[in-house]
């Protein structure tokens, strides 16, 4: 018997070759948009395995079941056919990739450097401009209705955009319409004299908006078929969080269905605002936080089961440490989704915090690259790595972090201490990054931004302060710096070991000590004023020295650049 696949109206998975697991994987989508070819899809079901909700080969129902072809019939050149039409893999590009016109033109023809892939493309706002509307809309609460025309915020978006349509001659009323409702949103802003959380999303919007407008349209100009789409408005569902909002499931298979769905009907190269989505109950513009396209990027690619997801940069690829703390940090070529979470998630700029979430669910690949510099290899981030070679991957600094020690009142033996402790951060609504505990006291730091867009105000640690202060004495410590050694676990000991005659050499007190449940990330509290030094004397301790000349327990280190 064989299972028929063409039995149109109905709704089912739809099968795509994956060649990064060698199966086939469904994608969630209308059966009449897919099997639109003349002779059924016919399967032998002795070749198919169940779903593994246990139901049907086929389920109807169950996201996570992987239907594996393990032999293909006669079906195989249709279904080589379908695969060769498939979208491959998403390309984001961020603010400096596409800064100008120049540069709208240098990512075109990169995409175009790459004719075996299909991809779906990414964009984040123009440069600096999602910087400038935040800094317009500020200015805007006080400066009075009559001078919003005046900013020179606004100047410089309204010419940076229309002299980049001009300079790729692309018509300039494809964004005139955002122009002017800018424009007018400034000035709604004036007469209100407030920016909402709401507002500001709205306002940074038009950002994104305008660069996949003009780079849709560039495209279509040099005859490269592409279709431009606000994510807010094909399937990006997202939480109210307005500045920080969430992703939620519900996104995955509204973008797959819309992208999969219009590619079908008229392939043409889909331009996606990153960074943006639609709350679910305002149905308002929402925005992932800054640096959000890369969760953008991640989510289309497991959304629509890709192979690959690119984060163009412009920088080699994820690097050792920042560069603007220390120049002479090196590309790290290999990382897995748990360090590359870690490493965003303590401060390292060139990922967004969530983004490893969506690729590490769907098992993507993600690498990032150098738009600027696009024959280095970047960084390839994966499920797993082969560590066996590796001790210290790198190194990533939070600066204005804000640390609490809170000892408990009572003596030994207390139960609840620690309940009650975060049950209080819980009630204030303030998130916790490091902690280290012992049963009757507490060191943790708090995220030095409580929605990554607003810092923690001073009335706030007042108030946290006096509620903890009813079961502890507490002694808050501000201008911190957490200094994260992501590396490997194995050699945690050599890390540390390592890390201290350094810090040692360089007379630096470290005030607290974190190694978390994943164990890729050893986290050092040390003064802000410190943390820079700190950060270049480990760099070139760890990566500028040959770390083999190291006697276990002994001193034997030495330094690259004899800088201590
Ligand atoms: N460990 C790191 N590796 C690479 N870049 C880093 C690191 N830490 C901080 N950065 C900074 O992140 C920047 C890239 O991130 P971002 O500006 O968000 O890129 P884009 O806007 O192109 O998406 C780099 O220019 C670099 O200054
Ligand atoms: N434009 C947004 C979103 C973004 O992801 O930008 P970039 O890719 O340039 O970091 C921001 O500046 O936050």
């Amino acid at each position: 018997m064989a299972i028929t696949l063409n039995s149109y109206g109905v709704k089912t998975p739809y099968l795509s070759f994956s060649r990064r697991a060698s199966s086939f994987q469904p994608i969630w989508r209308q059966q009449r948009l897919h099997f639109n070819v003349s002779a059924p899809f016919v399967y032998d079901p002795s070749t198919l395995r169940n779903c593994s909700c246990g139901k049907l080969a086929f389920c109807l129902n169950c996201k996570a079941g992987n239907v594996d072809v393990l032999e293909k019939n006669d079906t195989e050149n249709r279904e080589s056919e379908q695969v060769a039409n498939e979208l491959t893999c998403v390309m984001k590009f961020g603010g400096s990739s596409v800064a100008n016109a120049e540069r709208m033109r240098e990512v075109a023809e990169l995409i175009l450097s790459f004719p075996e892939e299909r991809p779906v493309i990414v964009l984040s706002a123009m440069g600096k401009t999602t910087n400038k509307l935040l800094l317009a809309g500020e200015k805007a609460v006080s400066c009075g209705v009559s001078n919003v025309s005046d900013l020179e915020e606004l100047s410089f978006i309204k010419n940076l955009h229309l002299r980049t349509a001009d300079e790729l001659g692309v018509e300039r009323f494809i964004i005139g319409k955002h122009l002017l409702e800018l424009e007018q949103l400034l000035n709604g802003i004036a007469i209100m004299k407030e920016m909402t959380p709401r507002t500001k999303d709205y306002l940074v919007s038009f950002g994104e908006c305008m660069s996949t407008r003009i780079f849709a349209a560039y495209l279509n100009k040099i005859g490269v078929k592409a279709r431009q789409y606000d994510a807010f408005e094909i399937g990006f569902i997202t939480t109210d969080d307005f500045t920080n909002a969430d992703i939620l499931e519900a996104t995955y298979p509204a973008v797959s269905k819309r992208l999969y769905g219009d590619w079908i009907s008229n392939s043409a190269i889909p331009i996606v605002t990153g960074f943006l989505g639609k709350g679910w109950r305002s149905c308002a513009v929402t925005t992932l936080g800054r640096g959000g396209s890369d969760l953008t990027a991640t989510t289309i690619g497991k959304a629509l089961g890709l192979r690959e997801i690119q984060v163009w940069k412009d920088v080699d690829g994820v690097l050792t440490c920042d560069p603007n703390i220390y120049p002479r940090a090196e590309p790290v070529p290999h990382l897995t989704f748990d360090e590359a979470a870690e490493l965003a998630y303590f401060g390292a700029q060139v990922l967004h915090p969530q983004s490893m979430r969506p690729a590490r669910e769907g098992d993507i690949p993600v690498r990032v690259k150098n738009s600027y510099n696009s024959k280095a290899p970047g960084t390839l981030i994966t499920r797993t790595r082969d560590m066996s070679e590796s001790v210290l991957t790198s190194i990533v600094l939070k600066r204005n972090v804000t640390m609490l020690d809170i000892a408990s009142t009572r003596m030994l033996g207390q139960v609840g201490f620690l309940a009650k402790v975060f049950s209080t951060f819980e009630d204030l609504g303030i998130s916790v990054d490091v902690v280290a505990t012992s049963e009757v006291s507490i060191s943790l730091t708090l995220d030095p931004s409580k929605l990554w867009s607003r810092e923690l105000i001073q009335q706030e640690l007042d108030h946290m302060v006096e509620e903890l202060e009813k079961i502890a004495v507490v002694n808050l410590l501000q201008n911190r710096s957490i200094i994260s050694l992501i590396g490997n676990v194995q050699r945690s000991s050599l890390i540390l070991e390592k890390a201290f005659q350094v810090l040692w050499a360089n007379g630096i007190n470290v005030q607290m000590i974190s190694q978390g449940a994943s164990k890729v990330n050893i986290s050092l509290i040390v003064n802000d004023s410190e943390a820079e030094q700190c950060v270049r004397a480990l760099h070139s301790a760890f990566f500028e020295t040959d770390l083999s000349q190291i006697v276990p327990g002994g001193g034997g280190a030495k330094s690259g650049n004899g800088s201590f």
